[in-house]
């Protein structure tokens, strides 16, 4: 075991001063699609790692064409036979001139803020904004239907996936942004004040489907989930932690090497035993959902498509569109 939790660590520790790159080096791959950026390392035939890197600007909503990549890249993972662990994590939004992501300088100006004298600061990260809200505004019921059968699969997706994943959250991240964080089977985030996570849709009017909250009561329990689904709370990092959203809060410049650190314990532990308690641990949760998915896709279509609900969703919009910086 000891053996095992070095030689992970060898290789996840040189996976850690080299994922930044973006160049090709020994053992390290990539490939990526428009909106997931996905780097490998390690050696032929040794265990690897992937870091799964959101850049869907300008927030890292999870659109129909984002989760249909997001799923295509998770199963090329699950196919390859030699990586074991995952890492989800925002790519710099707010950065986008590094990331070179359709970000023009009109939206980069707008991404900052200006402070007392006048120079522009960069705004919080965001790890994703969760569901597209375009996605479910001013669309048909056929449309409703077929994006939350995507959401639907992309949550079956992560929470059976039998990899260990992480994730690196260095960003706001909430509703859907969550959902993809209470997925993973560690959560270390960002020790930034002006990042929160958390359950948030009956602020917008909404509620989250049951499976999601399922997923929440399985990571925070019972009584904690029913206030705060309740409530929509969006917890900074000290309160994620301490009701446990989150498994660990670090300093911002060290979540990356954290989560890789942590991701070397995880590998130590042979696959079939972690994967069957993980299985055991999820099953009951995620066939709840298999059982009625063509049923809670026509709940969710005809929810969303009541005029209550759409004007919900309109002036929540507005209230983003005209929000002070
Ligand atoms: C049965 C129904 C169940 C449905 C379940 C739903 C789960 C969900 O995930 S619902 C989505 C919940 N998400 C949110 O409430 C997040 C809303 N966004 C924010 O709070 C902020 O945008 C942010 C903290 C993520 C980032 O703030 P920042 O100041 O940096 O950026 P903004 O100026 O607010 O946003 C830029 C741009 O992006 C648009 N936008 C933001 N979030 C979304 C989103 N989730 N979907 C689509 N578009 C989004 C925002 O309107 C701005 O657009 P414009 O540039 O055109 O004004």
């Amino acid at each position: 075991m000891a053996m095992a939790l070095r030689a992970a660590s060898r290789v996840l520790l040189r996976a850690g001063s080299r994922l930044g790159r973006r160049e090709a080096v020994d053992g390290a791959r990539r490939f990526a699609n428009k909106r997931v950026l996905v780097e490998t390392e390690g050696a032929a035939g040794a265990t690897r790692i992937a870091v799964m890197k959101f850049r869907n600007p300008p927030v890292n909503s999870l659109s129909l064409d984002f989760l249909t990549e997001f799923v295509i890249s998770l199963e090329k993972l699950e196919n390859d036979k030699s990586i074991r662990g995952v890492i989800l994590t925002s790519d710099s939004l707010k950065r986008g001139n590094q990331t070179k992501v359709a970000a023009t300088e009109k939206t980069e100006e707008k991404r900052a803020t200006r402070d007392h004298g006048g120079r522009l600061q960069e705004r919080p990260g965001i790890f994703s904004a969760g569901l597209d809200l375009l996605e479910m505004y001013g669309r048909n019921p056929a449309h409703y239907a077929e994006y939350w059968k995507a959401v639907q699969e992309l949550w079956l997706r992560l929470y059976l996936s039998s990899l260990t994943l992480m994730s690196a959250i260095n960003g706001a991240s909430p509703a859907g942004g969550c959902l993809l964080a209470i997925t993973c089977d560690y959560r270390i985030m960002a020790d930034n004040p002006k990042y929160t996570i958390g359950l948030n849709e009956s602020l917008l009017g909404i509620v989250a489907p049951f499976w999601l909250k399922d997923n929440y009561v399985n990571t925070i329990g019972h009584r904690a989930a029913e206030r705060a689904l309740q409530l929509g709370t969006l917890f900074p990092p000290a309160e994620a932690l301490k009701v446990g959203v989150v498994d660990e809060v670090v300093p911002e410049d060290q979540v990356h090497s954290k989560t890789l650190s942590v991701m070397a314990k995880w590998l130590a532990i042979p696959d079939h035993s972690r994967q069957l308690t993980k299985t055991m641990m999820r099953k009951a949760t995620a066939d709840n959902l298999i059982k009625q998915r063509e049923a809670d896709i026509q709940n969710f279509a005809s929810f969303i498509s009541r005029d209550s609900i759409q004007k919900s969703l309109h002036m929540y919009l507005e209230k983003l569109k005209h929000k002070k910086g």
